[in-house]
């Protein structure tokens, strides 16, 4: 049973999948502290969260079954995302389900910034009828400056559009072709800051983006402007814009998002009349809640059940095409890394991965993961790493990886060849996913073999002479060892051989040291594949 914490409000109706699930047992419990976390998150599986909830490294390190942290909504800046890569713990995000309503919510503020909704509502509510106060401006023939053309940018770049405002817009990764068939025009952040008559901010929380407007930006800005920001605090220097608006050269502010929410009682925005304020409600719609909830819940499920996924924070993203083409090699991947490690001995330098055949040709750095997950879970336990962190973990170990593409193939379609060079030795061996066998071992060393990555491996090296294969049998039998299949591979006659047999189960370790006395066998090793 994986149980699953939801320590932030998400939607009921959205979590479904969840609580339908046979295997899955939710708990809900919403506000707790740092301590509090830390003292019941060793028993969850997954962590659902909002923007409340700061997932520290404590919380990680504290959360030893933690497998996934779902994040029902964009964006991850709550959550330690190095501590999470290198704890092996997937963050999962829902980048989609709540655009429009971020988007809706920006362009409400918009207009209430331009017509006064907030400040008028107070005071009509207070009993006085004041007209003259709040005359605003219209948002049509008005330059609206866009930072982050992402998807909420982007949405509300259109919808200002369609109010008739020319948009001026930045982000370091949109083009010139896109933007022009959204209606933007390409400008930098000092143009938009001379020229726009408002301008919303759309950008993550990065050490680039943080104060990207502040005091050297409003000394600059064009007089009487209008600022959104329903991104995240931070991104504006929020003492900076109450200077800016106290000195005239911004009209008045509208932010959803503050540096520490919730804001200090004696905060500047919270008194100010040119300010209007919103309590981080971007996102806050029954829909966005909902899909955002969707999307976590199917994907919290796919990790615990160890199914392919999407949308992973810490890991970089694979596109559908390519995980179709790719998924099936995973599994291949793994166990042949750890079926070399449990072959080679010592401290591991390099590892060299070979893809070959129809994998020429694809992205396989996914791949890659998979196969430092094998070699490096048999190093540090199965428990330590996993694709997301196996990278990391191997670059942290200075192992040098090596990635190379080739043609050839021997005569299979695909083939990967891993070759790990220890401090003591190299050893390498290759595998192949037949269409219609699965898996296979398909060479170990100069040996080429055939054998399903699954169960007992007995692998041992011997001289190509008489009389051995049957003392091997013998041995094994008189210890009630049984053998599933043997395999004998050679270099040349009477040279260097090595049998391959599975077996039911575990060779007891005094039969294999017996195995190793004998002078025609140069070394014994059992590779467990059967996780
Ligand atoms: N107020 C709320 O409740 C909500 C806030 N958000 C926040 O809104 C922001 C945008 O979300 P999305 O559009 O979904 O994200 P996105 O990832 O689609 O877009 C962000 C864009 O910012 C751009 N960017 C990054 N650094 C930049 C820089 N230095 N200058 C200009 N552009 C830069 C990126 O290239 C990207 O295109 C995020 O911070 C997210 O957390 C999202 C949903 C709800
Ligand atoms: O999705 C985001 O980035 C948001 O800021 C929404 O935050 P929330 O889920 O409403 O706490």
């Amino acid at each position: 049973m994986y149980k699953v914490l939801v320590s932030d409000p998400i939607s009921d109706l959205g979590l479904q999948q969840l609580t339908e699930a046979s295997d899955v047992e939710i708990v809900k419990q919403a506000g707790l502290s740092e301590d509090e976390l830390v003292s019941i998150i060793g028993q969850f599986d997954a962590l659902l969260v909002r923007s409340q909830t700061k997932v520290t490294r404590r919380i990680m390190e504290a959360g030893t079954n933690l497998k996934v942290i779902g994040r029902a909504g964009v964006g991850v800046d709550n959550i330690d995302l190095e501590a999470a890569t290198s704890l092996g713990i997937v963050v999962i995000n829902a980048p989609d389900g709540n655009t429009i309503t971020t988007c809706e919510h920006t362009f409400a503020m918009m207009m209430a910034l331009a017509r006064h909704i907030p400040q008028a509502y107070k005071k009509t509510v207070g009993g006085e009828w004041d007209r003259k106060s709040f005359v605003g401006v219209e948002l049509r023939n008005k330059t609206l400056g866009v930072l982050g053309l992402g998807r909420i940018g982007s949405e509300v770049a259109k919808r200002a559009i369609a109010f008739g405002m020319k948009v001026l817009g930045y982000d370091p990764f949109m083009t010139e072709e896109r933007a022009e068939k959204v209606g933007i025009k390409l400008a930098s952040v000092d143009e938009i800051i001379r020229n726009a008559d408002f301008m919303t901010v759309h950008t993550p929380l990065t050490s680039e983006t943080h104060h990207m407007i502040a005091g050297p930006q409003f000394e600059v800005m064009k007089k009487g402007m209008r600022i959104v920001n329903c991104a995240r605090g931070g991104i504006i220097d929020e003492y900076a814009l109450v200077e800016a608006i106290d000195q005239g050269i911004v009209h008045g502010a509208a932010f959803d998002v503050f540096e520490h929410e919730p804001p200090a009682e004696d905060h500047p925005f919270l008194k100010h009349p040119k300010i209007i304020v919103t309590p981080h409600l971007g996102a806050s719609t029954v829909e966005a809640q909902e899909n955002v909830a969707i999307d976590v819940a199917e994907q919290v499920i796919h990790i615990l059940r160890n199914e392919p996924f999407k949308n992973a924070v810490n890991m970089p993203p694979i596109p559908a095409e390519l995980l179709s083409k790719i998924q099936p090699y995973f599994k291949l991947c793994d166990k042949l890394g750890n079926a070399l490690a449990q072959m080679t001995d010592g401290p591991v330098r390099e590892i060299t991965i070979n893809y070959s055949g129809e994998l020429a040709d694809l992205d396989t750095n996914p791949l890659t993961r998979y196969v430092l997950k094998g070699i490096l879970s048999h190093h540090l336990g199965f428990e330590q790493v996993n694709a997301v962190n196996s990278m990391h973990l191997a670059k942290q170990r200075d192992i040098n990886i090596v990635v190379q593409k080739s043609i050839s193939t021997q005569g299979f379609t695909n083939r990967i060849t891993l070759s790990l060079k220890t401090k003591d030795e190299e050893r390498w061996l290759s595998g192949s996913l037949l269409a219609g066998f699965g898996e296979r071992i398909v060479q170990i060393g100069p040996y080429p073999v055939d054998i399903p990555t699954e169960g007992h491996l007995l692998l041992v090296s011997h001289m190509d002479k008489p009389g051995i294969i049957g003392r091997v049998g013998t041995l094994l039998g008189n210890n009630d060892v049984n053998i599933a299949t043997m395999q004998v591979g050679r270099t040349d006659v009477g040279g260097s051989a090595i049998m391959v047999l599975t077996i039911d189960k575990q060779a007891p370790k005094a039969v294999l040291e017996q195995l190793a006395e004998s002078p025609e066998i140069k070394r014994v090793r059992e590779v467990r594949l059967d996780y």
